[in-house]
Parts: structure tokens; C-alpha cells; sequence
């Protein structure tokens, strides 16, 4: 029996995890395994309901869980508090710090059923794609300190530091060669060496652990060039290894590309195998509330969850056929329907992906 904390969130967290947790129900029948959820909150609805984005009580939920399936935080509700107390800075950050959650796998592959979805020439996108971004996700520029705010008027300035150890390279690159072995063993390694220092080091490291894998092809892009390779010819990337703000930004460019925000799961893991499970999307406040979401990102990380925290591959498997099997038969929301008044609405959705599973 594994435990599994439940972190919905705000806007449309909650409404897409009903419907994860729907199909956990439906693959815990059929292949025989038992999960315990249990709820917790987290974000903006945690500070309305304790007064801090991250209570102790949900941070020893999940301490004492076996992994964290998260929804999203976040919303205008809450952007006009002190930017430390925001549930981004205050609740999903910190999570990952505590639990040295620094290796952030995002895929992204176009479904064929799908094509009509990207938005690149049909021509760009014929031979389809299958990129895993490899994100390092606790430390860069999102943790490096100093970072503030100080004086006034014109001279009122604001930083943030980018720092990176060679250790926290290392690890982080292991993981981008390992997972290109089971691959195209291809990695490209994104940054921006050409103007910051941090990136001069970025790059060397990567270099030096290539040699550990000799049967991997190592690139490097700018990352600014990498962006437009990415929608010149996205086919040409296997894994793309990129620093903390590098892949927050390349993995919401290459969601699009497979059609949507909605589409994009993400396992946010440490050396353990312990993991937080999350879309790689945010709350979505523009359709929060509507039941519209497409809940398919969220789906697709517990499947993951079930893949790199349980052990549980079959399962794991046959979460992402019956979602691929849903799409086949051209049940979409209103995200990804090219015929909007076809579209499903988000408890169709997962109710189609439980049918075919
Ligand atoms: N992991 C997290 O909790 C994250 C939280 N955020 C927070 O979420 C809030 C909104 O951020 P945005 O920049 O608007 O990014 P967002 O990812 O929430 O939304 C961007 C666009 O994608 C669409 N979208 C996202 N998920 C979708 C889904 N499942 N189905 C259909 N459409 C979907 C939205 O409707 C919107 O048009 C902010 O407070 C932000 O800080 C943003 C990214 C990640
Ligand atoms: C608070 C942000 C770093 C969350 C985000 O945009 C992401 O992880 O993709
Ligand atoms: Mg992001």
C-alpha cells in the first residue's frame, strides 16, 4: 500500500487532479495495487484557510507519503502580497527544496492524433517529435542568493543571483545522459556560456560527463538559438538538458508544440527516487472554475508517478496508451479540438481515458 499526498491547489488544480485520481482509481483495479490518498493544502487556498502557503501540517504529509501528486498554485488573488509570501516563492519552491527535488523530466512527444493541434507547418512537424527536457529545478537563478530589492527613485535597483556548483551540474547531467541512453542518445545541453559565467562552467562540466558516456552525442545551443531551433525543426532534439529558468522556459515553448499547456506532465525527482508529480503548466485563473481544463498533463504525471516513484511501469504504460487511445478516437478539449464545438469538457475527458484504460 503506498500513500500518495494529494496537493490540488488553486484554479484549475483541483479540477483536473479529480480527474487523475479517477484513473489512479481505475488503474489500481485492473493491475491489482493499492494507494491511500491523502489531502492537503497548498498555495493561495493554504493561505486563505492557515495563513502560509506551505503549512507544517502539509509539508509532514508529505515527508510521511511515498510521493506527492501536485496540482498547480498561484493566481491574482494572490500576486499583490509580499513576493516572498506568494504561493510560488512560498509553497512550490520550497517543497522542492526540502525534498532535493533537482531533476525535472518534462516530455514532450507530438501524438499523431494531435498534429492538426501544433502550431508549426505540417511539413516541420511530418517526421513528429519526442524531446525530454532535462531541468535541473533547485538551484540557478530561482534559489541563488543575494537576491532583493533596494533605494529609491531612479536608483531603486532589484537583483537575483545565478550560481551553480560543479557538483549540482554533475548530477544533474548524469540524469540527461542515463535518460538519452534509453532513447536516440542524443543530449543538447542549453546555455548561454557565449555572455554568463555561470553558463562557462555549465557547459565544461557537461563536457566532463559526457566522457562518462561515450556512447551518448553531446551539442550545445545558446539557448537563445536553441528557442528557434525548437520550432525550426523540434525532430532534431532527443534530450535537451538545460538549467533551472532555461527549461522552465523551453518546456512551456516545447507544451505548445505538442498543443497545449494541458498536455505536458512533469516528475520532479530526487537522488531517492522520491518525487513530486506535477503539470508543467500553472493554474490556468483564464479558464479556472469552467470545467474546461484538460486534464491530460495531470493524468500523465501520475502515470509517471507511478513509473519513477511505485516501480509500477505496467500501470504506468497503460495510463499513457488509453490517453494516446482517447485522443485517437478525437475526444479533445477545448484547448486541443480544432472544432471547438466538438470539444469535451474536463470530466468527459477523464471519464474517456478510465473508459479506455
Ligand atoms: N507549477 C505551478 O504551480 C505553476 C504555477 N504557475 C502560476 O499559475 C498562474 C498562472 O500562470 P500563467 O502564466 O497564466 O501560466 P499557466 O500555465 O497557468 O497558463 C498559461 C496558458 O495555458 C493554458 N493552460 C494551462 N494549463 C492548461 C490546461 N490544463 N488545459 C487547458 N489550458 C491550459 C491557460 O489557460 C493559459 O492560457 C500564476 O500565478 C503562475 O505563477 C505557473 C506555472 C507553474
Ligand atoms: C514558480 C515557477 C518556477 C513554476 C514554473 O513555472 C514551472 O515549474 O514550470
Ligand atoms: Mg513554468
Amino acid at each position: 500500500m503506498s500513500k500518495i499526498a494529494i496537493l490540488a491547489g488553486d484554479g484549475i488544480g483541483p479540477e483536473v487532479m479529480d480527474e487523475a485520481i479517477k484513473v489512479l482509481d481505475a488503474a489500481q483495479k485492473k493491475f491489482d495495487f493499492a494507494l491511500t490518498y491523502e489531502h492537503a493544502d497548498v498555495g493561495g487556498i493554504a493561505i486563505d484557510n492557515h495563513g502560509e502557503a506551505l503549512p507544517a501540517s502539509t509539508l509532514t504529509l508529505c515527508e510521511n507519503s511515498d510521493a506527492i501528486l501536485f496540482g498547480s498554485v498561484g493566481g491574482p488573488k494572490w500576486e499583490n502580497l509580499p513576493p516572498d509570501q506568494q504561493p510560488e516563492r512560498a509553497a512550490l519552491l520550497p517543497l522542492r527544496k526540502h525534498f532535493d527535488l533537482f531533476c525535472n523530466l518534462r516530455p514532450a512527444r507530438v501524438f499523431k492524433s494531435l498534429t492538426g493541434a501544433c502550431p508549426l507547418r505540417a511539413d516541420i512537424i511530418k517526421d513528429g517529435f519526442d524531446i525530454l527536457c532535462v531541468r535541473e529545478l533547485t538551484s540557478g537563478i530561482y534559489f541563488g542568493t543575494p537576491k532583493g530589492r533596494e533605494g529609491e527613485g531612479p536608483d531603486e535597483r532589484a537583483y537575483d543571483t545565478m550560481a551553480y556548483k560543479r557538483s549540482e551540474i554533475e548530477r544533474i547531467s548524469r540524469k540527461a545522459f542515463e535518460a538519452a541512453r534509453s532513447r536516440r542518445k542524443k543530449v543538447t545541453s542549453i546555455d548561454k556560456a557565449n555572455v554568463l559565467t555561470t553558463m562557462v562552467l555549465w557547459r565544461e562540466v557537461v563536457t566532463e560527463i559526457a566522457k562518462e558516456y561515450p556512447d551518448v552525442e553531446l551539442a550545445h545551443l545558446y539557448v537563445d538559438n536553441a528557442t528557434m531551433q525548437l520550432v525550426r525543426d523540434p525532430h532534431q532534439f532527443d534530450v535537451m538538458l538545460c538549467g533551472n529558468m532555461f527549461g522552465d522556459i523551453i518546456s512551456d515553448e516545447s507544451a505548445m508544440l505538442t498543443g497545449s499547456m494541458g498536455l505536458l506532465a512533469s516528475a520532479s525527482i530526487n537522488q531517492e527516487s522520491f518525487g513530486m508529480y506535477e503539470p508543467a503548466g500553472g493554474s490556468a485563473p483564464d479558464i479556472a472554475g469552467k470545467g474546461i481544463a484538460n486534464p491530460i498533463a495531470q493524468i500523465l504525471s501520475a502515470a509517471m508517478m507511478l513509473r519513477h516513484s511505485l516501480g509500477l511501469d505496467a500501470a504506468a504504460d497503460a495510463i499513457d496508451n488509453a490517453v494516446e487511445a482517447t485522443l485517437d478516437k478525437g475526444v479533445y478539449t477545448a484547448d486541443i479540438a480544432i472544432d471547438s464545438s466538438t470539444a469535451v469538457n474536463t470530466k468527459a475527458m477523464g471519464d474517456a481515458i478510465v473508459a479506455a484504460l
